[in-house]
């Protein structure tokens, strides 16, 4: 396959960015394409845009980097001000639509109670908590001993947008799923991609699955050159996903946002292969090629020999854009669900929802309590 170009590739077959839905409560243009027609994926060549088109393009990009992941100015702000209360019944009304986890855990163990249940958890917002500087997102101890205690009974794997040395814990699928390390499966490819054989941390055997091998060294070289594009941006933050790269602009000032995109994007223009999605105050420029967390959950579900039955139930904690393709996963397939931790409204294919990191956890210990008592 031709990296340049695209083409002959048997694995792209993304068109678009996976954009989720504006949260309600926040008003922000979702762009329906890709903001330059360089990142373009498509077989189809496109005919560039006029620049107004561009513009516009332009400007729903730079809606979606104010308004992802509220900062905690912005937060404290609220706490302190009258509209709080108007939020608190926002959210009350969307829990509606989305209920509480917690509350509903009556109902999510007689569900569980005649099942296997999988558990896949989010990293990021998920685990840990939203802060500034991405190497200071850490598990707390407690979360930590949550996500053992879960793990010692119930299959459970860490589906994440980082790379999966950053926590070798468990069964892990870092870059987004691109990088996962799973239980030895049965068969031993996916996709026409051969799993590799390996050792974990702790000298047990497990499969290594990279189906977007063949694009390290450009992803490496994009990582480069984005790096030095963005390295005079006050508060700009490249993070090396191994089969992704993160650019984060948390740290930058409002005004500087329109810089960081068109920079990222000037780069992308050279490479139709890579694709930009947008994070929680963060683009993430990944191959183009047929794979999410959702896939990952699917290949998990199938390497732990849990994707023929009947009676698994698999559930799925996360709280950002990505983790969207794992909930519609597995609400097609109407086996499991989805748990959305938001603390704001939002457009989701979860079912359930837990407001931050703090319910994951008291979530995961009720879980495993309950567990404990029924068996
Ligand atoms: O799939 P995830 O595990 O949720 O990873 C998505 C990205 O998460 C991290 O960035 C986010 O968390 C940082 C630490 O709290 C925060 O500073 C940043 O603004 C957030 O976007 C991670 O650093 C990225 O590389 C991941 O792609």
């Amino acid at each position: 396959m031709d990296l340049k170009t695209g083409l002959n590739s048997p694995v792209i077959a993304d068109h678009l960015p996976t954009l989720a839905l504006p949260a309600a409560v926040m008003t922000f243009t979702t762009p329906t394409s890709f903001p330059s027609p360089g990142l373009c994926l498509n077989t189809t060549k496109k005919i560039p845009l006029p620049g107004k088109i561009e513009e516009v393009r332009a400007a729903g990009w730079l809606d979606l980097m104010k308004a992802s992941s509220p900062t905690r100015k912005r937060q404290i702000k609220d706490v302190i001000c009258d509209a709080q209360s108007d939020l608190d019944l926002q959210y009350c009304n969307w829990t509606v639509n989305y209920p509480s986890a917690l509350i509903s855990f009556e109902a999510i163990s007689d569900l569980a109670g005649s099942k296997r249940l999988a558990l896949f958890l989010d990293y990021d917002g998920t685990l840990s908590p939203i802060v500034d500087n991405p190497e200071n997102a850490l598990m707390s101890d407690e979360m930590r001993a949550a996500v053992r205690h879960a793990a010692s009974l119930f299959p459970t794997a860490i589906i994440s947008g980082r790379s999966r040395d950053k926590l070798n814990e468990l069964y892990y699928a870092g870059s987004h799923g691109m990088d996962i390390m799973g239980p030895v499966r049965k068969t031993t490819d996916s996709n026409g991609v051969e799993c590799i054989r390996s050792t974990d941390v702790h000298g047990k055997e497990v499969n290594l699955f990279q189906p977007a091998s063949e694009f390290l060294p450009m992803i490496t070289e994009v990582y480069e050159k984005l790096g030095e594009s963005v390295k005079d941006i006050d508060g700009a933050r490249m993070e090396d996903n191994k089969f992704c790269v993160s650019v984060h602009y948390r740290n930058v000032a409002e005004d500087d946002y329109k810089k960081v995109f068109h920079r990222v994007t000037a780069v992308l223009e050279g490479y139709p292969c890579l694709r930009l999605t947008h994070g929680r105050k963060v683009f993430e420029v990944r191959p183009v090629i047929d794979w999410n967390k959702g896939k990952a959950v699917e290949f998990l579900l199938e390497s732990l020999g849990l994707s023929e039955s009947e009676d698994v139930l698999p559930i799925y904690v996360g709280d950002d854009r990505t983790d969207e393709d794992a909930f519609k996963v597995l609400k097609a397939s109407n086996r499991g669900f989805g748990i959305l931790v938001s603390s704001i409204p939002k457009e989701s294919d979860a079912f359930y929802s837990l407001r931050d990191p703090a319910e994951v956890m008291e979530f995961l210990r009720m879980l495993a309590a309950w567990k404990e008592q029924s068996t």
